[in-house]
């Protein structure tokens, strides 16, 4: 869609913009937030307790906020953060949005190939050989979406893999979902198509 390509590219354009010491302000407020969100989530949840969460989340690129001090503190607690890798059957498959596991060593020391080639896609019998296993999407207690855009009914624009479209219906009813992003990167109306999914809250600084 020739209006979604164009909309990612101004307000990239715009996120990009975002001082980086505002960035880092900006990301740390957000991680406060859905801190408090995420302990009153499962405060309130019969199903849940605060021991062992599972969290899917992402790893930062570019300009997208920074989720690093969430991670910090997610781990502080014992919870289990899995990010996601784009992965494939056959060299000729399409590939899908998969969840890894990672320890806090393996972010933030060791850096699997996945973790700074996001949009790259990886064989999965060659992931499955690293040790890497897939993460069944019931089990997360708490997703942190990243986004390109959003407006103010929560519709987001991601970057065009429609990733987030498949991935949200598979999720628990009760798991927490929370897209997180800068100010500057709400627009008045997201494009949309029928596919879309809007979330139920939007985390922002
Ligand atoms: N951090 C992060 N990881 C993610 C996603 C995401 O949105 N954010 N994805 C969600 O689906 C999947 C990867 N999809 C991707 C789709 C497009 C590009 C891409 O166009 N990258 C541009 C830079 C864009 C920018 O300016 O930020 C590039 O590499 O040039 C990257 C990842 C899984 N991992
Ligand atoms: N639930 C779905 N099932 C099958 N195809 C889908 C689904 N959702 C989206 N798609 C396809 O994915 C493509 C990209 O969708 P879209 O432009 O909405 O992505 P996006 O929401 O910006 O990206 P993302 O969700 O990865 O962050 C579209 O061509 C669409 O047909």
């Amino acid at each position: 869609m020739a209006l979604k390509e164009s909309t990612r590219k101004l307000v990239l354009e715009k996120r990009d913009a975002i001082p980086a010491d505002q960035r880092v302000k900006k990301s740390q407020r957000i991680c406060d937030q859905l801190m408090q969100i995420a302990l009153h989530h499962v405060d309130e949840s019969t199903n849940i307790s605060r021991n062992g969460l599972f969290i899917a989340a992402y790893e930062p690129m570019r300009s997208e906020v920074d989720v690093h001090p969430f991670f910090r503190e997610a781990f502080a607690r014992g919870w289990h953060v899995c990010l996601p890798c784009m992965a494939k059957d056959t060299e000729s498959a399409k590939a899908r949005m998969v969840f890894f596991e990672l320890s806090e060593k393996r972010i933030f020391d060791e850096r699997p190939a996945f973790l700074d080639h996001p949009a790259q896609p990886f064989l999965l019998a060659d992931l499955h050989a690293q040790g890497w296993h897939e993460i069944d999407e019931v089990l997360f207690d708490i997703a942190v979406i990243p986004m390109v855009a959003f407006d103010s009914t929560l519709m987001r624009l991601g970057y065009g893999g429609g990733n987030y479209d498949r991935f949200l219906p598979k999720l628990r009813p009760d798991c927490l979902v929370a897209g997180v992003a800068f100010a500057e990167q709400q627009i008045p109306v997201v494009p949309t198509e029928p596919h879309d999914l809007s979330l139920p809250r939007i985390i922002r600084a």
